[in-house]
């Protein structure tokens, strides 16, 4: 798909028209899982993760044959202000990383059988500094938004976003705390493993943006505060939704990422289901703030899309189950209401 977008007010116009959720392949989960030889809701959240499937993918039974995972890398002009225990051009090296298949990224879509893309988004060309101006002005945002919206491929059955961007925690707080309010303190975490003073300089810097650009609209906040990794998360998830496609959302940053379009148009998320939740203290927060809960929590910090790509595991059992299992009828097991 080519999309056309070129301004920020279209985005808003393709937010104002998602597709819903499928009503008759959701039927049809409703009808099967309740022969399926276990108790009543014993499977717990595979259960609702199947029915989830079903309803994004509009199809019974949900498949989960062709994952696909993008991951968007981008530079930030704040990177220059210490806020990263890394120096930028671990971005550069680490995309040609994933590119020799030497990422724990990589290890995980072998594992679950995952096709693996990289996208990187003008890594030559920082950000400006938030903290003096707007990240990105509306014409650089719009094209990382598009390049996300490009990204997304046809006929995956889920989509796991990631990214890669040195400093990148830091846009992730700053939208954050823009979007939802609190103090900066409350949505900054030591990403890479910033401490003491750099930590404390991390929380200014934070502040600082919150303060120069809040009172935007979201879209206005993730472009002034985020970065071009984050909008193409942002335009992959939008793009995911016009193509039936199920997301996976990964930690704080990617969160963070589409949070906007949440706040822009209430329900824009409902076809993402969050992997895990990271060890950043602002993803928690993050998550309650959107309604959702993590599929699990494995005290993992590291973003690249892990923490989604380890959740396929999870989607692929829970559609073997519902597709798989034999019904109460099929096996010859007592229903409950024979007993
Ligand atoms: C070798 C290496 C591999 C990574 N893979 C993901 N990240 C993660 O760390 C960065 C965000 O943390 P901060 O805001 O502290 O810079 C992002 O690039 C994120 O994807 C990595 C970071 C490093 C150093
Ligand atoms: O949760 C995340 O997305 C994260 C945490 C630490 C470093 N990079 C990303």
């Amino acid at each position: 798909m080519n999309s056309s977008i070129s301004s920020v007010a279209q985005i808003r116009s393709l937010l104002a028209a998602l597709p819903g959720p499928d009503a008759a392949a959701s039927a049809a989960w409703a009808a099967r899982e309740p022969q399926l030889t276990k108790p009543a809701g014993s499977l717990g959240r595979l259960e609702e993760v199947s029915a989830w499937l079903a309803a994004w993918q509009g199809r019974h039974p949900p498949r989960m044959e062709t994952p696909a995972a993008r991951i968007f890398a981008g530079n930030h002009g704040v990177a220059a202000l210490g806020v990263s225990a890394f120096p930028p051009e671990v971005t550069v090296q680490m995309v040609a990383n994933f590119r020799h298949g030497g990422a724990a990224i990589n290890q995980l879509c072998k594992t679950f059988g995952i096709e693996l893309d990289v996208l990187a988004l003008d890594l030559d060309r920082p950000t400006a500094d938030f903290t003096k101006g707007a990240a990105l002005d509306e014409a650089e945002f719009v094209a990382a938004f598009r390049a996300g919206m490009d990204a997304v491929p046809d006929g995956a059955d889920v989509l796991v976003i990631g990214e890669m961007g040195i400093g990148n925690t830091t846009p992730a707080a700053a939208v954050s705390a823009a979007l939802f309010g609190g103090e900066a303190a409350d949505w900054t975490g030591r990403g890479t493993g910033v401490e003491g003073g750099a930590l404390a300089r991390k929380i200014e810097v934070v502040g600082q943006g919150v303060a120069r650009h809040k009172g935007n609209t979201p879209l206005d906040i993730l472009r002034c505060l985020g970065g071009r990794e984050l909008a193409a998360m942002a335009g992959a998830v939008l793009a995911a939704r016009q193509k039936r496609v199920p997301v996976l959302l990964d930690g704080y940053v990617t969160t963070a990422a589409v949070a906007a379009l949440e706040a822009e148009a209430k329900g824009a998320l409902d076809h993402c289901m969050v992997g895990h939740v990271s060890v950043e203290p602002g993803h928690r927060r993050l998550l309650a703030a959107l309604g959702k809960t993590a599929l699990f929590d494995l005290g993992m910090r590291l973003g690249e899309g892990s923490g989604a790509a380890l959740a396929v595991g999870v989607l692929k059992a829970a559609c073997a189950c519902h597709a798989g299992m034999a019904t109460f009828a099929e096996a010859g097991v007592s229903d409950k209401d024979e007993a």
